[in-house]
């Protein structure tokens, strides 16, 4: 008989609180923990229909848990890793462009005993785009095309004095570069470049361009990898969620899909 995994979630926005309402109506082999939210008094009234109510706490004390899920902005994201890593915890980012410019914590992990499981988030094709890179791999792009409101307050935007909403007849291209400089500068935007850069060729040599595109009501990935195994190109077409039009809905479920692959029995997908 396998254990009940412990879980803590960083954030209850978009991606926390709907992992939270799952966790919460129940996942075998799972059970909610303790979240950390900014407003303590707002976290209480939306955990308060739960059926157990979890533990509210200081992001160091996620890492009491044995699942420590980051669903907060990019800015925190070193301070609960360094927290759930330095216990030997499971650390499952969200804001997995953060790691880019930190994988020395992968470093820390190995010494630690943790791990950092990346999950595929708001993408798809992690699965065959890891297997390609067991072998040779030419290329892997990604073109992100998102409504102009799905990109607002990207710090790169604001340094290059881009309004994307005035984008509102043709559609835009607003950065074109490697996944580590779009990560940088599109912390909220494009985790799903760093999730590609990590699972095949590395964040330097992965490829993006971002478009902002009015003609679009759905936030847009198309990868593409030159394999000597294969060559795909995958499209999804995420609804944004109504808390943060930034991210897909699908992103709090491809993240309890993972969460659950970590204590089930049978498990589908590499
Ligand atoms: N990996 C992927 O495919 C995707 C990743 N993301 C990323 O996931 C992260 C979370 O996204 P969302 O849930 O949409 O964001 P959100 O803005 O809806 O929620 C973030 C929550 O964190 C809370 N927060 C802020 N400071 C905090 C603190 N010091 N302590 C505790 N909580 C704090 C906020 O109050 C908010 O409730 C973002 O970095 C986002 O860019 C989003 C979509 C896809
Ligand atoms: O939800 C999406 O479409 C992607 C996203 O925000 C991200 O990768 O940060």
């Amino acid at each position: 008989m396998s254990r009940t995994l412990t879980v803590g979630i960083a954030g209850l926005g978009a991606i926390g609180l709907h992992l939270a309402r799952a966790l919460d109506a129940g996942v075998e082999g799972l059970s909610l923990h303790s979240v950390a939210a900014r407003d303590h008094d707002k976290a209480r009234a939306n955990l308060s229909g739960f059926r157990k109510m979890p533990a509210i706490t200081d992001l160091a004390g996620l890492a009491e848990a044995d699942i420590v899920v980051e669903a907060a902005p990019a800015s925190i994201f070193e301070e609960v890793a360094k927290a759930a890593i330095a216990k030997g915890r499971i650390f499952v980012p969200s804001s997995c462009g953060a790691l880019l410019p930190r994988m020395h914590l992968v470093e820390e992990a190995r010494r630690t005993g943790a791990r950092i499981i990346v999950p595929t988030g708001a993408l798809l094709g992690l699965d065959a785009v890891r297997a390609a890179a067991e072998g040779d791999v030419a290329s892997v792009t990604i073109e992100t095309r998102k409504p102009p409101r799905g990109l607002v307050g990207a710090p790169y935007l604001e340094q290059h004095k881009i309004d994307v909403l005035a984008v509102t007849d043709e559609k835009k291209l607003v950065f074109k570069g490697n996944a580590f400089d779009a990560a940088q500068g599109f912390p909220a935007n494009v985790n799903v470049a760093a999730a590609l850069a990590l699972a095949g060729i590395g964040p330097r040599k992965t490829m993006i361009e971002i478009w902002a595109d009015p003609h679009v009501t759905r936030n847009t990935h198309t990868i593409r990898v030159e394999a000597a195994s294969a060559r795909l190109t995958m499209t999804i077409e995420n609804v944004p969620s109504e808390e943060n039009p930034r991210t897909g809905k699908i992103t709090p479920l491809s993240i309890l899909a993972c969460l659950r692959g970590l204590t089930s029995t049978l498990k589908v997908g590499s």
